[in-house]
C-alpha cells in the first residue's frame, strides 16, 4: 500500500475511534442483551468476529448478555436421526423425542461453540440455560405444540452475579417446568424475557436479514409497537419474524429502552449499532 494510503486508513481509524467516544460513555454498565440466531452464526471466522465485538464491549464496560439459538442446527440432528418436524407461527412443535435432541444441540454443541469463541478472544464466558438456578420458570404455550415454553418468571439473579466477577453468560433458551419439565423456548422469546427481566438498556437480535422490511423489501429503520401490529396483520411481518417482533414489543412493554432486529452476518454487526452513527437493521422503540 501507498504510504499516503495507509496515513489515509489510519486518519480514518483514528476518527472512528474519536467519534465513538461519546457512545462509550453512554453505554458503560449498560446492560445489552444479545440474541444471536442460529443462522446469523455462520462459519468459524464469523464466529469469531461475533466474539470479538462481544469481548470488545465487555472491555468497556458494557455487561453483554448472549442469549443464542440453533435452529438451524437442531433440524440437522433431527434430520440424521430421521425425526419429523413442524413449525407453527415460527415455534417447533416439540414431543419429548425432540426435546431431548434440542437440548443437547442447544446446551451442548452451539452453547459451548459460542463460549469457546469468546474465551479464545480473551473473554470469560460460562455457558448456562433457562434451567440453571430456575433463571426461566416456563408454562406450556398451547397444548398443540408440546413441550414449547412461555417464560412466566425469570430471575436474573445469576446473571447479575456472572457479571459482577466479569463473566459473559452465554443462555441457551431452554426453561425449567413447574413439575420438573424441560422446555424448548423460542431463542427470540427467551432472550426478550431475559431483557425484561433485566430492564436491559438494549436488545439486540442478530438474524439473516437486514431488517424487518416492508412489502417492497425495503428494510424499516424505526418501528414503532403500532406499525408492527399492522405489518402482523397484513401479512408482511411473517415466519420467522414473528416471534422476533412479538418478543421486541413484549420487551418494550416490560422496560427494556429499545429493541434492535439486524443482520448478524455482517461484519461487526454489534459495535456499529452501539458505537457508531450508522446504527443497523430495524429500531423499535415505545413511540
Ligand atoms: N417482514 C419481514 N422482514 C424481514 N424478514 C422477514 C419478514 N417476514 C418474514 N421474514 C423472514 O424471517 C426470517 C428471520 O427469522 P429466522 O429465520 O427465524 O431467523 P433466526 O434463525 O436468525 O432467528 C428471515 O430470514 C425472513 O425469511
Ligand atoms: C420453540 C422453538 O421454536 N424453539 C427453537 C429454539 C432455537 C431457536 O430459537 O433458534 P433460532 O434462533 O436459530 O431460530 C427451535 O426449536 O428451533
Amino acid at each position: 500500500m501507498k504510504k499516503q494510503n495507509m496515513n489515509r486508513d489510519w486518519i480514518a481509524t483514528a476518527r472512528t475511534l474519536s467519534e465513538a467516544l461519546p457512545y462509550l460513555q453512554r453505554y458503560t454498565g449498560a446492560t445489552v442483551v444479545i440474541k444471536f440466531g442460529g443462522h446469523a452464526m455462520g462459519d468459524e471466522e464469523q464466529m469469531a468476529s461475533f466474539a470479538r465485538d462481544i469481548v470488545l464491549m465487555n472491555q468497556v464496560g458494557v455487561h453483554p448478555v448472549i442469549v443464542h439459538g440453533g435452529g438451524p442446527m437442531i433440524n440437522s440432528l433431527l434430520a440424521k436421526l430421521d425425526i419429523k418436524s413442524e413449525f407453527v407461527n415460527g415455534k417447533r412443535v416439540t414431543d419429548e423425542a425432540t426435546m431431548e435432541v434440542v437440548e443437547m444441540v442447544l446446551s451442548g454443541l452451539v452453547n459451548k461453540r459460542i463460549v469457546q469463541a469468546i474465551n479464545s478472544q480473551g473473554g470469560r464466558a460460562v455457558g448456562i440455560s433457562g434451567k440453571d438456578a430456575n433463571m426461566m420458570v416456563c408454562d406450556p404455550v398451547d397444548p398443540a405444540l408440546g413441550l414449547v415454553g412461555q417464560p412466566v418468571e425469570v430471575t436474573p439473579d445469576l446473571i447479575h452475579q456472572m457479571h459482577s466477577h466479569g463473566i459473559i453468560p452465554v443462555v441457551a433458551p431452554l426453561g425449567a417446568g413447574r413439575e420438573g419439565e424441560t422446555f424448548n423456548v423460542n431463542g427470540d422469546t427467551a432472550a426478550g424475557a431475559i431483557a425484561g427481566a433485566l430492564k436491559a438498556d438494549r436488545l439486540l437480535l442478530l438474524t439473516d436479514v437486514e431488517g424487518v422490511k416492508d412489502a417492497e423489501g425495503s428494510v424499516i429503520t424505526n418501528l414503532t409497537i403500532e406499525s408492527v401490529d399492522e405489518l402482523t396483520r397484513n401479512g408482511v411481518i411473517a415466519g420467522g419474524m414473528i416471534p422476533k417482533t412479538e418478543t421486541a414489543v413484549a420487551a418494550i412493554r416490560e422496560g427494556v429502552r429499545a429493541v434492535v432486529i439486524l443482520d448478524g452476518r455482517a461484519p461487526n454487526a454489534c459495535l456499529l449499532e452501539l458505537f457508531t452513527d450508522h446504527g443497523a437493521g430495524s429500531m423499535i422503540r415505545a413511540e
